[in-house]
Formats: structure tokens, sequence, C-alpha cells
């Protein structure tokens, strides 16, 4: 089943992969909580673990350590880059699996052209890995792969080590009561350059109010400090529990710990159909089903939150179109209706072309308005120009891909980076022709509660 990965897509091929053998094994575990697996790598990983699980929760991933890391300087190019070295990677895969696939897991920076300074030291503006050690679980069963990629001879030794190590970490997530984590104490809050993103709002609003641009998405930060320093299987375990509706992903670089609970999908490629998701105009919950309802009605008739939306139908809807054979879109947008939101929803869906891969609709989807705007260059550069942070990783395809070039990639909202005593959190909000800086900065507050409730910080009564 490996022997033919993107089976359609021969477009790239590299011979520096020709002296590698990719090695994977896998076999099949009774049920094991992932997050408890995650923890179990801790001592000899940390820095070097991966976690997601789909809105759905029909599949979950954990990674631990590095078999393989992508990564490129090629800030034009590194999307192409990531799916040539993965192809030629997948073709080195010695021996078959049938139950599951190697899983590459990562994702890309938002904006490679953003120069500013950042907190996001250990992240490069692509990082990838597929992890030595794999847990999936589907349909309600558990997998665990070790997979070895080495230019060796040699492996019989490094291969027993490692299941060795498997068999450890397997009794120690089942073994282990389920552990349960407080919420971290705050000792610090501030919101970054507050003032500055008030002004940037204002700035871009009268910018598109000048015909210069049609949308600009706008975001800011709040950056948390705590006594000790933040645990990465703490935060998972906090979301897990809070945002069960939502993408849930977390990706450790070094010391740093990227996560977050994001309801909007970038795009899917399963058996060569993609979907992806238009997710743009926002109001809170109601606090009573009356109340909930009415807002939603409201949102259903703004003028100001259907323009929002409608530039990323438009804009998702034209890619489809040139990635794949057919191409379905509801005529009008839907609710979504999650803990802390309501947003509008057109979910759009197609037939990959022959020649079109996932990661050719990451490139093309990415950023869609709903994160940058329309037109997408002059809505990157009018971001650089005014947006007071770097995103690192904030709002950027964060996903997986497998040997068959099937997988799924979330747009990294609703996120946050821990860095060891600190939290930063990220959020922003679609500006148009009437957007006010006021109520972009209130909508700022609901985004960020996903994040707030994760890492104990004050939450902000909206409604
Ligand atoms: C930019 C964010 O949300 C986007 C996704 C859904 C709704 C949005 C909005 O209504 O402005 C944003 O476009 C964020 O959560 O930081
Ligand atoms: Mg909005």
């Amino acid at each position: 089943m490996n022997s033919q990965p993107y089976s359609s897509t021969e477009k790239y091929v590299d011979t520096r992969f020709l002296a590698y053998r990719f090695y994977t094994e896998t076999i099949e575990v009774s049920g094991m909580s992932a997050l408890a697996f995650f923890e179990a790598g801790k001592a000899s990983h940390k820095g070097k673990r991966m976690f997601w699980q789909n809105r759905e929760k029909t599949f979950t991933l954990v990674g631990l350590g590095h078999a393989y890391t992508l990564s490129t300087t090629n800030q034009h190019g590194r999307f192409e880059d990531i799916q040539k070295d993965w192809q030629s990677l997948c073709k080195q895969i010695v021996n078959e699996e049938h139950s599951v696939q190697p899983i590459l897991f990562g994702g890309f920076s938002f904006d490679p052209l953003n120069k500013q300074q950042s907190e996001w030291t250990g992240f490069p503006h692509a990082y990838f890995a597929v992890p030595s050690f794999q847990l999936i679980i589907k349909e309600d069963r558990a997998y665990v792969s070790i997979h070895l990629i080495t230019r060796e001879e040699e492996t019989f030794r490094e291969f027993e080590a490692l299941r060795k190590e498997r068999d450890k970490m397997i009794h120690a997530a089942q073994v282990s009561e389920l552990a349960s984590y407080n919420k971290p104490v705050v000792t610090e809050w501030q919101e970054l350059k507050k003032e500055k993103y008030l002004d940037s709002v204002k700035k871009v609003t009268a910018i598109i109010q000048a015909k210069q641009a049609e949308k600009v998405v706008i975001a800011r930060a709040l950056k948390l400090k705590y006594e000790q320093a933040l645990s990465p299987s703490s935060a998972l375990y906090q979301i897990t529990k809070e945002q069960p509706e939502s993408f849930l992903f977390g990706l450790e670089a070094e010391h740093q710990f990227f996560f977050g609970a994001t309801p909007e999908r970038l795009v899917k490629v399963e058996n060569r159909q993609a979907v992806s998701t238009c997710l743009a105009g926002s109001t809170p919950r109601g606090k009573t089903v009356e109340k909930d309802t009415e807002l939603g009605e409201e949102l259903m008739r703004d003028r100001k939150n259907r323009s929002e939306h409608q530039y990323v139908v438009a804009m998702i809807s034209e890619v489809f179109k040139e990635h794949c054979a057919e191409t379905f879109v509801p005529r009008k947008p839907s609710l979504m209706k999650i803990r802390d939101i309501q947003h509008l929803y057109t979910p759009v869906k197609g037939s990959l072309k022959i020649g079109s891969t996932l990661f050719d609709l990451v490139r093309d989807l990415h950023p869609t308005p709903a994160l940058g705007g329309e037109p997408k260059q002059a809505a990157l550069s009018l971001i650089r120009q005014y947006e007071p942070m770097n995103r690192g990783y904030y709002a950027a395809p964060i996903g997986w891909v497998d040997a068959q070039g099937n997988g799924e990639f979330a747009v990294a909202i609703r996120s946050a980076l821990l860095n060891k005593k600190e939290a930063y959190l990220y959020a922003g909000g679609g500006i148009v022709e009437d957007s006010t800086p006021e109520s972009e900065y209130n909508e700022t507050w609901v985004k960020f509660r996903p994040m707030l409730r994760a890492l104990g910080g004050q939450l902000r009564d909206e409604s």
C-alpha cells in the first residue's frame, strides 16, 4: 500500500533520500489515554512531542520523538519543499503496514516575510517531523508505531532498543493514574500594545474605506506570567476537558509549546475528496437559549459580518475550482455554535483534480481572508505594516499528512504559545469598511476565552 505514495502526483522526485531506509512497525494496544501517552514521553522526548485531535473526535494522534525532521529556509517554496521531501522519504518505506500509516506532523509560520523580533524563537518557518513513536486512536482502536529512518545497514539493535522504549511508555501510559491538573496560577497580566492595536484597526479601516483593500485581519496578543513553568500536559488536559467541539493541537519546539483549540479547518483530504471551512463573522453565546438564538439570528442578518464571511467563501471557492473537478458550496452560511462564540460557517467540498495535492491546497488557501484578507498580498503587507506583533504560528496551518497524501490542516487560532513561565495568547478579527476599534477589541476578548480558560486567566464577561 505504501509503494505508491501520492499515486497520481509524481511531480517531485529527489535523490537526497535514496540512501535512507524508512522502517515502520505497528502494534495494536488496548485502550490508552492519548494524554497519558503524551505525558509518558516527557522524560525522553520533551521538546519533540506533538498532539492532534480532529473536531469530530474520530482521529487522535500523539507523536513522541523525532525519527526525522523536515524544515526549509526557502521562504517562497516552503510548501513544495516539505511535500517533495515527504514524498521522497515515503518512497524509502521498507515494510508495508496495513493498519496505520506513518504520519508527518507539523506546521508553517503565518508569514515568513514578517521580520519583527518575536517570542517564537523555537519555531522555524516550516517545521515537520515523523515521530519516532506514533500513537493513533481511530474507530475506538489504538495503534502504536515505531518509525526508524536511517542510513545504517545494521538496524537490529536500534530497533530492539526502540521496542523496549515503546513498551515502557505504553506500560506507563496504561498503568499510571490518569493525572488531573489544576489550572496554573497567573501572577501578572499584560495586554500587549493595546493602544497600537486600536490605532491599527482605525487606520486599516480608513485604508479599506479608501478602497486600497477590501478586508484585513488585525490581531493582538496577551501575555500572562506564572510562578512556575507551564506544563504542556496540563494545557492539553484543560482544552480536552473544556473545548470538546474544536480541533485540538499541540506542537513542541525546544522549550516552547504551541497549542490551541480551533474550530477552523483549513483543509482535509481523504481519498482525494477535499473539504474546507469558511469561518468568519462572530458574536458571543447568549446566557439563555432565547438570548443565544437572538444573537445568532442577528449575526445571520448583520451586514458587516456577512461581508466579512463572503470574502472567505469567494476565495476558498476560487481555490477549490482550481484544484477540484467538482466543487460544492452552499448558497448561504449557517451558524457554528461553540462554547464561547458563534460564527458564520460555510463548508466547501470538492474532488481533487489529478495532479493536485493536499499541500497545493494548503499553499493556495493560506491565509484565507478569515486570517489574512482580500486581496491576499495587499492584506499581508498591511498586516506587516500595521499589526503590532509577529504572529509566528498563530493563524497558520498546523496538521498532518500520511504516506498516501491524505491528511488535514487546521487554522491555528484560539491558540497560545507557552514559553517557560510565560504564555502568549493571540486573537484577531476581520476588519471591513464598517468596523470600529471598540467592537473589534471586544470581539478579541470573546476569542481569547478558550485559552484564558485553559491557562487560568480572568475571563471578561461580555454578554
Ligand atoms: C482571527 C480569528 O478568527 C477568525 C475566524 C473566525 C472569525 C473571525 C472574525 O469574525 O473576525 C476571524 O476571521 C481569531 O480567532 O483570532
Ligand atoms: Mg469578526
